[in-house]
């Protein structure tokens, strides 16, 4: 159903000490390469034309009574554990503000759409295979279940970037994201570090207003209990869909908790706790084995940021729960991913430990093992049945067998060969017909075959 287009550029309540407003860049070329209809639906900009829709995703005109100038946000955040005060949006910006069918303050955010004060050497730009990476992802998290930041947007710019990390020149795009919010532990860092501890009270204010809800007698507790909620979330998330962000850094983690920035990200080909994402994470900080740990620093880096204006008291009860919090989540997310119904704790905690166990002392590709044990059962013969009756599943399979299927297993895509994945050799392959021959065609069959697998598990 196409929602209404209600703009509400709510950011601007906050006064000018959160952001600079700043000009898009005057890009070359601006093609069409993938158009998030879906949600612009939900948002009520479905109708556009793609002219429309190239005017204001590529040339930024401003939206209806939105935002009249975009607005480089304004953070720091500690990166690999270093603080660093240098940074901010330098590649994006804040274009405009929305509410959606349920009423939830949205914000179409940009990536590569030119340099703003917090650019440093950077060129603000963005690589098309970089925008590519980031919509596969979004697509491919969004349908196992993850909270994430929707590919809204991404156009083709007709430049030549140069980067280390690609064959250069490389090509340029730019990308909208629409998310709940763009505010990062590292928007509250910024104010801490700079003593403008008057300046906090306000964003707690705004954050609570438009992403909690409800009233608070204590603001700080009410904040922190929302943001270590949903770290724990997040991370188990991750963990379920065999997901590695790569790039925990406190700028990348948001005040609602939705997952976003989306670099070099991987999924794990077997169940590594060592597997890493990043080339230059060189001591695994952000390994997907280390992601909740992460995320447990991060908030307590949140909680230190804060606590330049509120007292412990108010910050510590939230952040003791975020182990246990996590380990819930985790045990929910599995059972969901497995398609069961819980049973009671104990048991439903034993069942995640052995799935672990089995998972950890395979090679399977856990996709494939979410995959045939939908519903709690085995579904036909499966290229792993070796695996799974090897010692090492033993106790996987009795525990799985007292559980009753909670999810519908008559989707189609139950029945396919193999589960829809999206490993590294997957995302190289789509990228690669589209860098030798524009040839867009396995982009577009990924994302319609991303979706049916989203409406299996819906
Ligand atoms: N090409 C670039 N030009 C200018 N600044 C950049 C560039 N690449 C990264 N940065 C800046 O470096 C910092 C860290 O970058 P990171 O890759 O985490 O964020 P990002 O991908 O640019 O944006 P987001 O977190 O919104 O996805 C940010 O301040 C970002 O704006
Ligand atoms: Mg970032």
């Amino acid at each position: 159903m196409t929602g209404r287009y209600r703009p509400d550029p709510a950011i601007l309540e906050l006064g000018s000490d959160y952001y600079d407003p700043v000009r898009a860049a005057d890009f070359p070329q601006t093609i069409l390469r993938f158009r998030g209809q879906r949600h612009a639906d939900t948002v009520g900009l479905g109708d556009l034309s793609d002219a429309a829709w190239l005017e204001h995703f590529g040339r930024f005109a401003p939206l209806p009574d939105n935002l009249e100038q975009p607005l480089a946000l304004r953070y720091h955040g500690h990166q690999f554990r270093t603080y660093n005060p240098e940074i901010g949006d330098g590649r994006g910006f804040l274009f405009a503000q929305l509410r959606d069918d349920k009423d939830r303050l949205l914000d179409l955010g940009t990536k590569g759409s030119g340099q703003t004060p917090y650019s440093r050497f950077g060129d603000g730009r963005l690589t098309l295979k970089g925008g590519v990476r980031e919509v596969l992802a979004t697509e491919m998290l969004e349908a196992l279940g993850v909270y994430t930041s929707k590919s809204f947007s991404l156009i083709e710019t007709g430049e030549a970037l140069t980067r280390g990390d690609e064959p250069s020149p490389t090509r340029s795009s730019v990308l909208v994201r629409l998310s709940h919010s763009h505010i990062r532990y590292g928007t509250f860092q910024r104010l801490a570090y700079l003593k403008q501890v008057d300046a906090i009270p306000p964003l707690v204010d705004y954050c609570l207003r438009h992403f909690v809800g409800g009233t608070h007698d204590d603001p700080y507790a009410a904040l922190m209990d929302h943001a270590v909620a949903g770290a724990a979330r997040l991370a188990a998330s991750w963990r379920a869909a065999g997901f590695v962000h790569g790039v925990l850094n406190t700028d990348n983690i948001n005040i609602t908790a939705e997952s976003f920035d989306y670099g070099p990200w991987r999924f794990v080909p077997r169940w590594d706790d060592g597997f890493t994402a990043a080339y230059f994470d060189q001591f695994g900080l952000y390994s997907f084995g280390r992601q909740g740990e992460a995320l447990q620093w991060n908030v307590h880096q949140l909680a230190m940021a804060l606590r330049t204006v509120a007292p412990a008291e108010s910050l510590i009860p939230a952040l003791k729960t975020y182990p246990e919090r996590y380990e819930a989540a985790l045990v929910e997310r599995y059972l969901w991913r497995l398609g069961v119904k819980p049973r009671d704790a104990k048991s439903d905690e034993a069942l995640a430990l052995t799935i672990e166990a089995a998972l950890g002392a395979s090679d399977i590709v856990p996709d494939r093992f979410w995959f045939d044990w939908r519903g709690g059962a085995q579904r036909g013969p499966s290229p792993a049945d070796a695996v799974y009756a090897s010692d090492a599943f033993a106790t996987f399979r009795t525990a799985v067998s007292a559980y009753e299927p909670a999810a519908d297993t008559t989707h189609p895509y139950w029945s396919d060969a193999a589960p829809c994945t999206m490993l590294i050799d997957e995302v190289e392959a789509i990228w690669a017909p589209i860098d030798a021959a524009d040839d867009w065609s396995s982009f577009n069959a990924k994302i319609a075959a991303i979706r049916r697998m989203g409406e299996a598990y819906a």
